[in-house]
């Protein structure tokens, strides 16, 4: 599955509904037993949530909009088929959390392709659930850190912490990722979905006991004059960027 929303492959509402509707008929194929998650936009995986459906929006939208983040993140994270990361490029917040919910990651190695929950350099948070999977995914210690200080792996260190399983040259990123879906391919599907859930349930569990009040959440925390003039810094700083 190559994701192209140019020019930094953001998760819009649309193409978060794009993207599940296109992982559910993938799911509900039974002649499909894994996907690779990978990107069309030059150097980028996914530049995150779309900040545009976060500032200057009204509260119905900042809902419907959380509503579709939820459902991604579950439809991924507890999807039946293996689904392989190919990260050929720079995967902040939003595009780390969709990295993280793959069941194996390859991250090109390139020094521009860093990986991480930056939230707090946005002046926002990242949800218990980001937080959750990062926690079980590089351990409470080395999250706490990366958490706070918004860090943004490169490609060595991201491999050092755990946050990816494997770093390999550019050019070989969607063939080594084909080589892992073989061995993961190669155990009978049922044994591993189901020790997939075991592994996963207790984590998206949480979300899924509290979903409208995690969604009320969101909507009263991106609705403060405080984060929504954070997020103004934040886009305004992108765009001088540009020069
Ligand atoms: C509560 C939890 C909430 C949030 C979790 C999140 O996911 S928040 C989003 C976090 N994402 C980021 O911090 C990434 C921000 N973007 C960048 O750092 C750079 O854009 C990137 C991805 C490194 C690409 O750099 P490049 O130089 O190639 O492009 P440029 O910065 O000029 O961006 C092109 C246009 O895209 C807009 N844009 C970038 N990221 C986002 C985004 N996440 N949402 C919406 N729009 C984004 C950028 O403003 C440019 O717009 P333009 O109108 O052309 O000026």
């Amino acid at each position: 599955m190559k994701m192209r929303n140019p020019p930094v492959n953001s998760l819009s509402l649309e193409f978060l509904t794009e993207l599940l509707i296109s992982l559910e008929k993938l799911e509900n194929d039974k002649t499909f037993r894994g996907i690779i998650i990978t990107s069309d936009c030059p150097g980028i995986f996914s530049a995150g949530l779309d900040l545009l459906e976060m500032y200057g929006r009204d509260p119905a939208h900042c809902a419907e909009y959380w509503k579709a983040v939820q459902e991604l993140w579950l439809r991924v994270y507890l999807s039946n088929l293996v689904v392989i990361g190919a990260i050929n490029g720079i995967s902040p917040a939003g595009g780390c959390l969709l990295s993280l919910s793959c069941d194996y990651r390859v991250l090109a190695n390139n020094p521009k392709y860093a990986i991480g929950l930056n939230e707090t350099l946005l002046g926002i948070i990242a949800p218990f659930w980001f937080k959750d999977v990062l926690v079980n995914t590089i351990g409470h210690r080395a999250a706490e850190r990366a958490l706070q200080l918004g860090f943004l792996f490169p490609p060595s260190d991201a491999l050092q912490v755990g946050i990816v399983d494997q770093v390999v040259p550019e050019d070989q990123v969607q063939s080594t990722a084909r080589s892992v879906m073989a061995q993961w391919l190669a155990i009978p599907d049922h044994a591993r979905q189901l020790t997939k859930n075991l592994v996963r349930k207790p984590t998206a569990d949480r979300l899924l006991q509290q979903r409208d009040a995690d969604i009320q959440n969101f909507v009263r925390f991106i609705s403060r004059d405080s984060i929504q003039k954070s997020l103004h810094v934040y886009l305004e700083k992108l765009k001088q960027k540009k020069g």
